[in-house]
């Protein structure tokens, strides 16, 4: 095993009466982002925070190269973390602020400037603390989660009450390190935010797994959700040429049809000898069909 794979075995967190994680397991792979996709309240950050060794496990483990966060002997040279904007004393300027960790966690002195180089905050390092906008905050967590220049990063929706460039030097930040060959998990509730930057995808509703893969195959179970809308005299017969299909819709000649791919109705046509007037594949809103899949089993626990 890598020492920056990341497993997931049947973790579960009950608080009380919430099942907040429910037997949990997926791998995350070294080289490549990660997305952790779910709704508000699907279990993300209990999960994270358990990786993290933040909670404690209810049952089931999760361990980053084989080990518990726990048992790292060095945890921030092998595993950073940004669970939420950074916190520092207001008064205090960004780059004091990394010298105190790095100091802290006997990391050498010269990270401070890599990080701040790292997240573009060379100069704003001179700063205070009390000035920093939200973006420059979400910098300073990383700049901070890197000072031990881990093969690991985990980060808590990074996107969070960025701007449009800011989310863009992220997204850019992220895949330039997994291409390093860290491991980068990142969570999000957003599918299209993570469409632009995950290469794998874990998906989490009411702390159960619901799909993971890549996120061109999991994008493409989704998109099998497309709609196909067909026009033919002779809708009967179509249908009961297209065993497969649901019927989501009939209205005349006109039928919307799920469960089949455009060209299968076409050649289903050709088969039966039934006369199209149009054929046309409905793309479907992969965020609509994201919130569909997960919506129901989520929410209020
Ligand atoms: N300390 C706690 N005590 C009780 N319940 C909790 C606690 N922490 C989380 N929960 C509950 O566990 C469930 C999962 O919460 P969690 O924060 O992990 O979800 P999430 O996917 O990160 O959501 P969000 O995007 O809203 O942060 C929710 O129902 C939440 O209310």
């Amino acid at each position: 095993m890598s020492d920056a794979q990341i497993v997931v075995s049947g973790l579960t967190k009950v608080y009380r009466t919430v099942r907040a994680v429910d037997d949990l397991s997926f791998a995350i792979e070294p080289g490549r982002v990660t997305g952790f996709l779910g709704p508000n309240g699907a279990g993300k950050t209990t999960t994270l925070r358990m990786l993290l060794n933040l909670v404690t496990p209810t049952a089931g483990e999760a361990t980053i190269g084989g080990r518990r966060y726990a048992d790292l002997e060095q945890p921030l040279r092998h595993v950073g973390a940004v669970l939420e904007a950074s916190s520092a004393h207001r008064g205090r300027t960004g780059r004091n602020h990394l010298r105190v960790i790095c100091a802290a966690a006997g990391l050498p002195p010269q990270r401070v400037d890599e990080v701040l180089s790292l997240v573009g905050l060379t100069p704003a390092g001179k700063r205070k603390f009390k000035g920093y906008s939200m973006g420059m905050k979400q910098r300073l967590g990383i700049a901070a989660a890197m000072l031990g220049d881990p093969d690991v990063l985990i980060l808590d929706e990074p996107a969070n009450g960025l701007d449009p460039e800011g989310i863009r030097w992220m997204r850019d930040l992220l895949k330039k390190l997994a291409s390093e060959g860290r491991t980068v998990l990142v969570s999000s509730h957003l599918l299209s935010e993570m469409q632009l930057l995950a290469d794998d995808v874990v998906i989490i509703a009411a702390g159960k797994l619901v799909t993971q893969g890549t996120m061109g195959a999991v994008v493409d179970g989704l998109a099998d959700a497309a709609r196909i809308r067909v026009k033919t005299p002779n809708p009967e017969q179509l249908t009961s040429a297209l065993a497969d299909a649901t019927v989501a819709t009939a209205d005349g000649d006109e039928l919307i049809l799920t469960g089949v791919t455009a060209p299968e109705v076409g050649a289903a046509a050709l088969r039966a000898g039934v006369e199209l007037h149009e054929l046309v594949t409905d793309k479907p809103d992969l965020e609509r069909v994201f919130l569909e899949l997960t919506a129901g089993k989520a929410g209020i626990r």
